[in-house]
């Protein structure tokens, strides 16, 4: 069963290997959650270009001098050796590795999510079923809609407040799991009582 973490890309060089649909759509992930991936392909769809301002691209087969200071690298190329290759150095190396054909030589995979602001929602299903986690993103895409950010946001600027205002921490807990009953529309008028 692997742990959830939520982890700060930005220092960590990330480095995927392939050009194809899956190694797009991890590109465009990471892409939501940090500013520069490298990506080493022989080959590269089209669609890669949409990206090229965010990502550095070296036309080349696999090699290991290419992932020698990546912190987390993703081998999604469709050769199964070159994949299992990459999942195994990266392991021996402690480096984070998603091997996109073999959940058991991963040491991380990626879930599906919604993002709305700072409203981050992921769900995996250990591998099992990849189209049920998209399935479930869905849904609660329809009910953690766009409003979330507003709301989110709101919350975060009260609970500070709230935390510098009441050093009694049962009183404190009390108003903050309380402010979580209320709507976008009442949280924005109560706004001003604990600003
Ligand atoms: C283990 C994992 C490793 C990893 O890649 O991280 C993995 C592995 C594999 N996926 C395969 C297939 C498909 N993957 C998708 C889609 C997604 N796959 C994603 C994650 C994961 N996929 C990780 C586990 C996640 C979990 O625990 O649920 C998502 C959530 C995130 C993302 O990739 O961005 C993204 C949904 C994005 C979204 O909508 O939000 C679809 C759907 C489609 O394309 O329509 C299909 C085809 C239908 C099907 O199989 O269900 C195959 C078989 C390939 C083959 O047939 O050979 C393997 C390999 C294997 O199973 O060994
Ligand atoms: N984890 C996931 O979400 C999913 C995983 N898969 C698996 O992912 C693999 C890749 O799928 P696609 O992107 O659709 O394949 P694809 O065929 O579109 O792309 C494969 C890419 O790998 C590159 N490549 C091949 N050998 C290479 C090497 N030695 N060095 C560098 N680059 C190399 C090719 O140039 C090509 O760009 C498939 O084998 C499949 O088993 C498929 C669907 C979903």
């Amino acid at each position: 069963m692997l742990y959830p973490i939520n982890i700060k890309l930005e220092e960590l060089e990330i480095t995927v290997v392939g050009g194809g649909k899956v190694a797009y759509r991890k590109c465009k992930n990471f892409l939501h959650f940090t500013k520069e991936v490298r990506v080493i392909s022989t080959d590269f769809i089209d669609a890669f270009d949409e990206l090229k301002e965010d990502i550095k691209l070296i036309k080349d087969s696999y090699k290991e001098k290419y992932i020698k200071n990546s912190s987390v690298v993703v081998a999604a190329t469709n050769n199964r050796q070159v994949n299992k290759e990459i999942g195994e150095h990266c392991r021996k190396c402690g480096k984070l590795v998603n091997v996109v054909d073999d959940i058991e030589l991963s040491n991380f995979t990626v879930p599906s999510y919604i993002k709305k602001g700072d409203l981050l929602i992921s769900i995996s299903t250990g591998g099992k079923s990849p189209s049920l986690s998209s399935r479930i993103k869905k849904e609660l895409d329809d009910k953690y809609d766009d409003s979330y950010e507003e709301y989110i946001n709101l919350l975060g600027e009260i609970r500070q407040n709230v935390i510098k205002k009441y050093d009694d921490m049962v009183e404190r807990k009390k108003i903050l799991n309380s402010l979580v009953d209320l709507t976008l529309e009442e949280l924005r008028s109560e706004y001003n009582k604990y600003i």
